[in-house]
């Protein structure tokens, strides 16, 4: 049995993931300052403070801050600074217990039950019931039966966190459960608990370090609360809730009091979101807008140099896009549709014109190139290519859902008036699911394994049309049926787990109907399925284009799908299309090599009733971002390469039919297809 690489690889690159978030954040350094200097100065503090916490001095009482008291008096004379870095410590410490306890309880708990169907029902109603039970009362209780013992409290406060932080935990740990990987440990002969351990918990590391900064901080807050309400440690015990209770009761003869009292509270509270807030990814603070005005000139800038190397004339492609055959009315004659989306500017109705887009990693490397694309209603426009060409990038950047660290660097991606490569976070919001959804090739993912079928639909439904339950129901039973489902209510009543995967895809193909999208785009929506399964899917798809105009954007490996299903393809090779045209030019009169060659060595395309010819093999791999070469990029792995294509390589129109082809020796080419079934030693140095 060999040892799975996940299990060592996930644990350190979370980790990594998570030190480099702190690393890069200066907000976070600021708050780790900020929390370590408390604890440190207030652990030290009979070392260096000038006054003892309860040294009282009746003859200073209510003081501003002077050199004698660096933040003033309170009202028995006693030093306001010496009292409240002495508070520090112990507040942060006890603070510590609440999330301890709760992630202690709560992790183990989750991963066993995620693992049991029938524990899992139990977990849940427990979790429910703890989840319903007034905290804030239970507290409250506690002190009365104990008193004002802190680290008792906060560790049954804890205890009462788990409600909340199983909900949270439950459907990360169940997802995780179902990925290929941990069945596959499984399958391995990896006990159940040794798989979680190994392969979930690493997963779920960065919520569990989120959720336990951010308890962290509601620790704090409830301390301080007791205290203020005299329910914490008892005077003359120095704590910031008990101080800031002081100050309010001066706040009219010495107001200055309440601003260090209730200012180092405020700024542990702020140390803490944030740091939680960065860890999981988000911007605790904006970037300043300086900062953001720089990267917004280097990113372009690097757009400019990138198009100029790249001399991808999306006029050329645009102008030469395949353009979808519109019938005459007596539908025999096939005429040229007219380019009057060019000519205006704005995109008809439901047609999407993407223009010279490049994107790239924040401070790395491009990842996709000079794509332009042309998507007319009602059409279907396939994006092939070997994995890690680009496809699922350029699909995501057309709903703005790059993954954190990506960003479009230039270009458009025009829907109607709106450039989506530039619309604010609600634009966009607006045009996801309502005007253009998405399909995943992992159906079950796109389900919360958490609901059921019927509530999920019925809560896409009311939010993306906006009406009652009762018909939100009914439209949701009409859906499933829509995408033949025959078994309806029990469907609606299942929960993601107990439906097949096929059942799920369509179950999230009717999910991406909800808000009646003009635009589909569909990220290999059947390689996830068995071959039966993928044809229904694929004649679902079908169907659902020809009865609601609908367009699509099929992100897929497999030509044979794009023969089925396709008007226009775009093939993609290292971030960039390579060729593009209507699906009967680009598979039945290929012009780039590498379409050729994906050609070859496609079963499914194969001219071979049999199955007894040989195919081909493409010999490398696609080059990784930051390796792609000069000129043209697949030279590396092409047969036909010589030395012009070093040189950089522009996409030239078609030289039959509509569309473009980034070759360079393309007119001597053409006609070669058959060369990739030749065995050859060449491993492509051109
Ligand atoms: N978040 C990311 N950070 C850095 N690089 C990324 C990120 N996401 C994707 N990439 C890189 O971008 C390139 C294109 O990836 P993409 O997922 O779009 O390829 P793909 O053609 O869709 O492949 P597949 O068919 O396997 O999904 C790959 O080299 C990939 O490693």
């Amino acid at each position: 049995m060999t040892p799975s690489t996940t299990s060592i690889a996930l644990p350190r690159r979370t980790e990594r993931r998570l030190s480099r978030r702190l690393v890069r954040s200066p907000w976070a350094v600021v708050a780790i300052a900020w929390l370590v200097l408390l604890v440190v100065a207030s652990l030290t503090s009979p070392l260096w403070l000038r006054y003892g916490p309860l040294q009282q001095d009746l003859g200073a009482v209510l003081q501003g801050p002077s050199l004698a008291h660096l933040l003033g008096t309170d009202e028995l004379g006693r030093d306001i600074l010496s009292r409240l870095v002495t508070a520090a410590a112990p507040t942060l410490l006890v603070a510590l217990i609440t999330p301890v306890v709760a992630v202690l309880i709560t992790v183990p708990i989750t991963l066993w039950a995620s693992r049991r169907p029938r524990a899992e029902g139990v977990t849940n109603r427990v979790a429910e019931i703890v989840l319903s039970l007034p905290g804030t009362v239970i507290v409250l209780a506690v002190i009365a039966a104990v008193g004002t013992n802190m680290p008792l409290v906060m560790g049954i406060f804890g205890v009462i966190l788990f409600g909340a932080l199983y909900k949270i935990f439950f459907g990360q740990s169940k997802s995780l459960h179902r990925q290929l990987y941990v069945e596959a440990a499984a399958i391995d002969g990896v006990k159940p608990m040794s798989a979680s351990l190994r392969h979930v918990l690493p997963n779920m590391s960065a919520t569990i370090v989120v959720q336990f900064v951010l308890l962290f901080g509601v620790a704090i807050g409830l301390q301080a609360g007791l205290a203020f309400i005299g329910l914490g440690p008892q005077p003359p015990t120095p704590t910031w809730g008990g101080m800031i209770q002081t100050a309010a009761k001066y706040i009219f003869q010495d107001p200055w009091m309440m601003i260090p009292t209730g200012g180092i509270l405020a700024l542990t509270l702020i140390a803490a979101n944030a740091l939680a807030d960065i860890l999981g990814g988000g911007a605790a603070t904006p970037p300043s807008l300086i900062s953001l005005r720089r990267r917004r000139g280097r990113t372009a800038a690097a757009g400019e140099l990138e198009r100029a190397s790249v001399l991808a004339p999306s006029e050329a492609i645009l102008e030469s896009a395949p353009v979808a055959p519109i019938v005459d009315l007596d539908g025999r004659r096939p005429l040229d549709a007219p380019n009057d989306a060019a000519a205006s500017g704005t995109p008809a109705d439901g047609e999407l014109v993407v223009r010279d887009l490049v994107i790239g990693v924040d401070d790395g490397p491009a990842l996709v190139t000079g794509v332009s694309l042309r998507v007319r209603p009602g059409t279907v426009t396939g994006l092939v290519g070997e994995s890690g060409c680009g496809k699922s990038v350029t699909s995501y950047s057309l709903l703005g859902l790059l993954a954190p660290g990506l960003s479009v660097r230039s270009g458009s991606i025009r829907w109607g008036a709106l450039d989506l490569a530039h619309a604010g976070e609600k634009t966009l919001q607006r045009v996801r699911g309502h005007e253009i959804a998405f399909i995943s090739q992992e159906p079950t993912r796109a389900l919360d394994p958490m609901f059921t079928v019927g509530w999920q639909l019925r809560v896409a439904i009311q939010r993306l049309r906006g009406v009652r339950k009762a018909e939100a129901r009914t439209i949701a039973a009409q859906l499933l049926t829509d995408v033949g489902i025959v078994d309806v209510p029990r469907v609606l009543k299942s929960y993601p787990h107990q439906i097949s995967g096929g059942m799920a895809q369509r179950v999230a193909i009717s999910l991406a109907l909800a808000g009646r999208p003009k635009l589909l785009i569909a990220d290999e929506p059947t390689t996830a399925l068995d071959v039966t399964v993928q044809a229904e899917i694929l004649a679902l798809l079908r169907s659902l284009v020809a009865e609601r105009s609908m367009s699509v954007i099929l992100v897929t490996h497999d030509l044979g799908v794009v023969a089925d299903l396709c008007d226009e393809v775009s093939v993609m090779y290292a971030g960039e299309i390579v060729e593009s045209g209507s699906v009967r030019d680009v598979l039945l009169r290929p012009e780039h090599p590498y379409t050729m060659a994906l050609l070859a060595a496609d079963p499914h395309m194969a001219a071979d009733p049999n199955g007894l010819a040989r195919l081909a093999t493409i010999p490398g791999q696609v080059p990784a971002p930051a390796d792609w070469p000069r000129g043209c990029r697949f030279a590396d792995r092409c047969r036909f390469a010589t030395i012009a294509c070093r040189s950089i390589v522009p996409l030239e129109p078609r030289l039959e039919g509509e569309g473009g082809v980034r070759c360079v020796r393309r007119d001597e080419v053409r006609g070669q297809q058959e060369a990739w079934l030749t065995p050859t030693d060449k491993e492509g140095a051109a």
